[in-house]
């Protein structure tokens, strides 16, 4: 598997509120090695932010953050061709008329030729039980078809890392089992955020994010137990250090 490294990770944006910085995270060391990853956490906690840095489509402000050695800031070309980032608003992502010129086009970069490129596009879709719907205009799509659409056109180009921003949020049960089966079958390393508990424990290995900290770091079972305590109960009521996983209080390195 990849190996996905935060270094002494902060970031912070400056705002019209906030004219001096804003801290969206801080303290933020990970070595990520495990095939199935998840981020789980509040609202505005800081997930999607953790997520971005890992393609690079957001920079740290200070420290590091590498995918296999490479930097997101000065290999970001290599580090985007390994890592495929499916966002929460397949809209943010799905720029083409139909879901088959969608993925056809995530493939131009990789696949010259255009009957090879039709023939790998055809599969992506039929994988996620969508070739019915390819030809169809993304905006008569509903929002879990495009959801889906978005992971199709991203598993096209077989990215050795799948970042995914919430995937589950628009699908209903049928098609978050399908999310589910497909993502268990991929060879790919995974990480994912989600506010979908379940989706969560079928993970190897699960963080909880908490004011731009990652406050608790372990097993799925321990962490969703982790979670809930502190959205229940409120700070600091995270499992005792003993317990499986390990705890972190925000800001610690
Ligand atoms: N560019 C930005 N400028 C200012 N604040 C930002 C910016 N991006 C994110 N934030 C703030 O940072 C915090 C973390 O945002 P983030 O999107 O990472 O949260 P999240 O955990 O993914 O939340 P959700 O579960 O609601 O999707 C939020 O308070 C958000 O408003």
């Amino acid at each position: 598997m990849p190996i996905v490294a935060f270094d002494q990770v902060t970031v912070a944006v400056e705002t019209d509120q906030s004219p001096g910085s804003k801290v969206l995270l801080d303290g933020i060391d990970l070595r990520l090695a495990e095939d199935r990853i998840g981020v789980i956490g509040a609202n505005g906690s800081g997930k999607s932010t953790l997520l971005r840095l890992v393609n690079g489509l957001l920079q740290p402000t200070t420290g590091t953050v590498t995918v296999d050695g490479d930097s997101t800031v000065s290999a970001v070309r290599r580090v985007r061709r390994n890592v495929g980032f499916v966002f929460t608003d397949p809209l943010s992502q799905l720029v083409m008329p139909t879901g088959r010129e969608d993925v056809e086009l995530s493939l131009r970069r990789s696949v010259r030729n255009g009957h090879e490129r039709r023939e790998k596009a055809e599969a992506a879709l039929q994988r996620l039980g969508l070739l019915p719907l390819a030809d169809q205009s993304i905006y008569e799509l509903s929002g879990g078809e495009r959801q889906l659409m978005a992971l199709a056109a991203v598993l096209a180009v077989n990215p050795s890392v799948l970042v995914l921003d919430e995937p589950s949020t628009l699908l209903d049960l049928r098609n978050r089992e399908l999310l589910r089966r497909t993502l268990a079958g991929l060879e790919q390393q995974i990480i994912m955020s989600t506010h979908d508990l379940d989706l969560a424990l079928d993970m190897d290995r699960v963080l909880v994010v908490e004011g731009g900290s990652v406050v608790f770091d372990g097993s799925p079972a321990a962490a969703v137990a982790a979670y809930r305590a502190l959205c229940l109960a409120g700070p600091p009521a995270f499992p005792s250090p003993s317990s499986p996983g390990t705890v972190r209080q925000p800001g610690a390195s």
